[in-house]
């Protein structure tokens, strides 16, 4: 049972290749949950189970947040995933495509691996596809109140859903308080990723982030992209845009209809062995 462990920006992936794990077809929510756990398994913000077999792609990958549920897309995920194929020599420097079930991405590392570019698809605002309850409409800049502060916000799919919350200041306090009760929102049927988001002028914003699944990490590539996006579409910042988390930056394009290009770092941690003592653990 080989694992490998990569963190991008302070958000730490366990890299889990099925050829390594005979019998199993994916981790369990138990494994999962115990796998990732900070005092009582390895540690990670999540688990990345690939390469998989599929028809869309040359690479078939699935993202499994630290309480067991299961994500549609991973930016950092999926540069750290990529990181890992490259240092297997299963890819080199030339595009390589990943199918992931929140859509196929395209990417591109640079020599050394350590910097890499993904086509990450496309944000859309649109109720039903995030999703979010309600009429079909773009959320834009709507009304919530959680405990005792109104927010406004805007909701965004790049695979994965986002409730951003655009705010003169941003502090992880605000994470870490309104956060948990954002992500269970019954606006969102599917939960939610949610970023507070300060824009600091037309080429870079800064977010706080509270992963759905995993909590407050220190970085996220989806939550990058779906905060430039709303960052962009309120007319607040042009196309190129640095986005600064506490774990570091993250460059994010937005092209035509809001297709996004992220470029981000990746380090490759520590690769070990999964005791079987460590499933007799309940957490
Ligand atoms: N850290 C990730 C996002 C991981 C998935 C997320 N928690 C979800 O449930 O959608 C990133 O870098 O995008």
């Amino acid at each position: 049972m080989r694992f490998h462990k990569y963190h991008a920006l302070g958000n730490d992936y366990i890299v889990m290749d099925p050829a390594d794990f005979p019998g199993w077809t994916a981790p369990t929510t138990e494994q999962t949950r115990v796998i990732c756990h900070r005092n009582f398994g390895a540690g990670s913000d999540g688990i990345l189970w690939g390469p998989l077999p599929t028809a869309k792609a040359q690479f078939g990958l699935r993202i499994f947040n630290p309480d067991g549920s299961e994500a549609e897309k991973s930016g950092n995920g999926l540069r750290i995933f990529s990181r890992y194929l490259y240092d297997q020599k299963k890819v080199g420097t030339a595009p390589f495509t990943v199918d992931t079930p929140g859509g196929v991405v395209d990417v591109v590392i640079q020599p050394g691996g350590q910097q890499l570019t993904i086509d990450m698809g496309h944000v859309s605002f649109a109720s039903a596809k995030i999703p979010v309850a309600g009429p079909a409409r773009e959320v834009i800049n709507e009304k919530i109140t959680i405990l005792d502060r109104e927010f406004r916000y805007c909701a965004a799919t790049i695979g994965n859903p986002h409730c951003v919350i655009p705010l003169p200041a941003i502090t992880p306090e605000l994470a870490h308080k309104y956060g948990p009760h954002l992500e269970t929102h019954p606006n969102f049927p599917r939960k939610t990723n949610v970023q507070f988001l300060q824009v600091l002028d037309r080429a870079n914003i800064r977010i706080e982030i509270w992963e759905r699944g995993a909590g407050y990490t220190l970085a996220s590539g989806s939550s990058s992209s779906a905060s430039a996006a709303v960052a962009h579409r309120l007319g607040l910042v042009d196309r190129n845009i640095t986005v600064h988390m506490p774990g570091g930056r993250i460059g994010i394009e937005i092209g035509d209809n809001f297709s996004i290009r992220m470029t981000g770092p990746v380090t490759r941690v520590a690769e070990g062995t999964l005791h079987p003592e460590l499933f007799t653990t309940k957490v």
